[in-house]
């Protein structure tokens, strides 16, 4: 596959899918950079600060609203999330290949605004699946409920996705991301 270039990955689905796991060790030494999304909730444990999100407070956020900082914003139950334009555009002038692990509003404003240069990738297991993971994570009630409450929401989402991968076996979802991304880039 030629241009357009460079792309912007966008990792999608259903939350607790292993999105985050799955693109960061498939993307990992590829020269394929993260830009990782703001938000107003506070890290949960076992999360790192500027590597999974930047955090901020929920003034620091309206007041990067008010000066258009963001590209996209979106509010899930209590907390908000937004991937900032400037990184965005900075990738896009420097040629530099970038992903992203968003929701399907954020995917599909991002879509709308940079055109065929994005490309999703939509990864899913099915909802008992997502329950057993995080449970056996230890994560929280209320997160895993949240998760489970938009689940079937965000799966239909994946019929309009380029890509879409049942992560099932996670060496197998890496290898199908790694040429899915190869196609792209040769
Ligand atoms: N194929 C797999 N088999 C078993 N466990 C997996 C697999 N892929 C990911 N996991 C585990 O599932 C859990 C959720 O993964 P991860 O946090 O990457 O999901 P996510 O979709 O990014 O979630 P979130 O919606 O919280 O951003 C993690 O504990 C991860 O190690
Ligand atoms: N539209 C956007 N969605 C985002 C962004 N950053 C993360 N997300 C999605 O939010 C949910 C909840 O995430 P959690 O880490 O709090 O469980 C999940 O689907 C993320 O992919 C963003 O900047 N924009």
């Amino acid at each position: 596959m030629a241009l357009p270039s460079p792309y912007i990955f966008i990792f999608t689905g259903t939350s607790g899918s292993g999105r985050k796991t799955a693109a960061h060790q498939a993307l990992r030494g590829s020269g394929i950079v993260h830009i990782p999304s703001c938000t107003d909730r506070p890290p949960r444990s076992r999360e790192h600060p500027d590597s999974d999100y930047r955090y901020v407070s929920e003034t620091q956020f309206d007041l990067m609203c008010r000066s258009d900082f963001f590209a996209e914003t979106v509010r899930i139950d209590r907390y908000r999330y937004g991937i900032g334009r400037r990184y965005l555009n900075m990738a896009s002038e420097s040629g530099q290949h970038v992903y992203l692990i968003l929701n399907r509003e954020g995917s599909d404003a991002i879509r709308e605004q940079y055109g065929e240069r994005v490309v999703r990738i939509f990864l899913y297991v099915d909802k008992n699946t997502v329950q057993e993971r995080l449970e056996s994570k230890g994560t929280s009630y209320e997160v895993v409920d949240s998760y489970l409450r938009h689940y079937n929401d965000e799966v239909t989402y994946r019929k309009h996705c380029e890509h879409i991968i049942e992560n099932v076996n996670l060496k197998e979802t890496i290898a199908r991301i790694k040429s899915i991304v190869d196609g792209y880039l040769k």
